[in-house]
Order: C-alpha cells, then sequence, then structure tokens
C-alpha cells in the first residue's frame, strides 16, 4: 500500500514538475514572441540585409560583376560570431530580464544610428566611385584619383566612420548592453589598427597632397588621428 502510495505521490510530483516546465516554457516563449521581441528583431534582418545586398550592389555598379566576391557583402568569420553573440544575449536577455528590452527611447536612439550611419557609408560608397575598394590597394592604378571632396571633405574615413555608428546602432537599437560595449570595443580597434594601414599606402600614393588633406580633415573615427 506504502508503494503504491509512494509511486502515486512521485508520478504526482512529476507531472506537477511537467507542468511547472511547460509553464516557464510557455512563458519564454511569449517573451521570444512578444511585439518587442517580433519589432526589434525584424528592424536587425532588416538593416543587416539592406545593409549588405547595397554594398554588393554598389560593388558590382562600380567594379563590374567579375571582380565582385563574397568579402564585398563584407560577411567575415569575426563579423558572424558577433553578430551571432549579440542574438544570444538577445535571446537570454528577453527571457530572463524582458523589462530591459523595453527602452523605446534607447532602442529607436539605436535605430537612427543605423540609419544615420547607413546614409553616411553609402554617401562615402558613392562619392569615392571606383576609388573605394573593399580590399586596401596596396599598389597605385592610374585610375585611382585621391578623393578630397564631398563627405570626405567632412572626414578622412566617411566609411569607416558609417560602418562604426550602424554597427554599434544595430546593438543600441536591440537594448543589448554587453555587445554595445563590445561592438564599440572590437569596431573601434578594427579601425584603429586599419586606418594608419591604409593611411600608408596612400601617403606613398598621393605623397604631400595626402599630407596636407590628412592636416586638415578628421579621420571620422574617435580619437583616430
Ligand atoms: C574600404 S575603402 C575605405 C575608404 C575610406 N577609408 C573610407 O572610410 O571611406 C578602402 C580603399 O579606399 C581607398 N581610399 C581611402 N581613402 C581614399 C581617398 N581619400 N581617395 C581615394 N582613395 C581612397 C584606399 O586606397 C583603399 O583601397
Amino acid at each position: 500500500m506504502f508503494s503504491s502510495l509512494a509511486l502515486h505521490l512521485t508520478s504526482r510530483s512529476t507531472v506537477l514538475a511537467i507542468h511547472k516546465i511547460n509553464a516557464v516554457f510557455l512563458n519564454n516563449m511569449t517573451e521570444i514572441f512578444s511585439y518587442t521581441a517580433c519589432r526589434q528583431l525584424s528592424q536587425l534582418l532588416t538593416s543587416i540585409i539592406f545593409f549588405h545586398v547595397s554594398e554588393y550592389i554598389l560593388a558590382i555598379t562600380f567594379h563590374g560583376r567579375s571582380s565582385v566576391t563574397l568579402s564585398s557583402l563584407l560577411i567575415s568569420k569575426n563579423y558572424l560570431f558577433a553578430m551571432a553573440f549579440s542574438l544570444l544575449e538577445y535571446i537570454v536577455e528577453i527571457i530572463f530580464f524582458p523589462g530591459l528590452k523595453d527602452h523605446w527611447r534607447v532602442s529607436n536612439i539605436g535605430l537612427v544610428m543605423i540609419i544615420i550611419g547607413e546614409i553616411i557609408r553609402k554617401m562615402a560608397i558613392i562619392t569615392a566611385g571606383r576609388a573605394f575598394t573593399h580590399l586596401i590597394r596596396i599598389y597605385h592604378v592610374d585610375d585611382h584619383p585621391l578623393i578630397t571632396h564631398g563627405i570626405y571633405s567632412v572626414v578622412r574615413h566617411p566609411s569607416y566612420c558609417g560602418f562604426f555608428i550602424w554597427s554599434v546602432g544595430t546593438q543600441v537599437m536591440l537594448c543589448n548592453p554587453i555587445s554595445t560595449l563590445g561592438f564599440i570595443v572590437v569596431v573601434w580597434n578594427f579601425f584603429a589598427r586599419r586606418i594608419p594601414y591604409e593611411e600608408f599606402f596612400l601617403r606613398q600614393f598621393f605623397g604631400p597632397e595626402y599630407e596636407e588633406y590628412a592636416r586638415r580633415v578628421p579621420s571620422g573615427v574617435p580619437f583616430v588621428k
């Protein structure tokens, strides 16, 4: 009799545990499919698709289909890792701290950053035209003039400035505190090393003309000379 009572109690507690797990699961699913998550994740997806497809179309427009590779889509392993990490952060936080994602003023500032960053970057690509290559040129070619007009008269590296704002904006829009800091550090470091490397060759190509341009116009990436 005792054993059947024990069995009954065990199966009852098992059923209760399953109900509890189901409730937690359903609650988590409700958070994941909430209005907040649907809106923020669809904004992220739209921004990413628009950014990469337009990069690809502009690269084809200026350089022709044959010289455009996957790198023109700017999808690297590090980039995929960073985006995957930010998605993981988003999912964990929306399950355990859903209130964190409801800061709409912050999220909308992120959205504005995405739009401004995108506009600056695309203005840079269109202004530089064929001079804009995704891989840094290390040999001078005849049809590569120094671009100093338009947005290049305001900052020397508008496409990097635009990407910096765009990428950090994606994380601000998602209200992801860890990835926002992570993106600021990683993207800034990347450009802080890339800009001197790129300018080493630009100084070789254009000599005093580039020196004078660099003295006059700021880089466009904070704290990078
Ligand atoms: C990915 S693009 C980035 C251009 C620029 N750093 C920017 O942020 O807009 C890199 C290529 O642009 C070329 N480039 C950079 N600044 C330039 C300028 N002011 N005029 C002409 N070519 C430039 C470099 O030689 C390099 O091959």
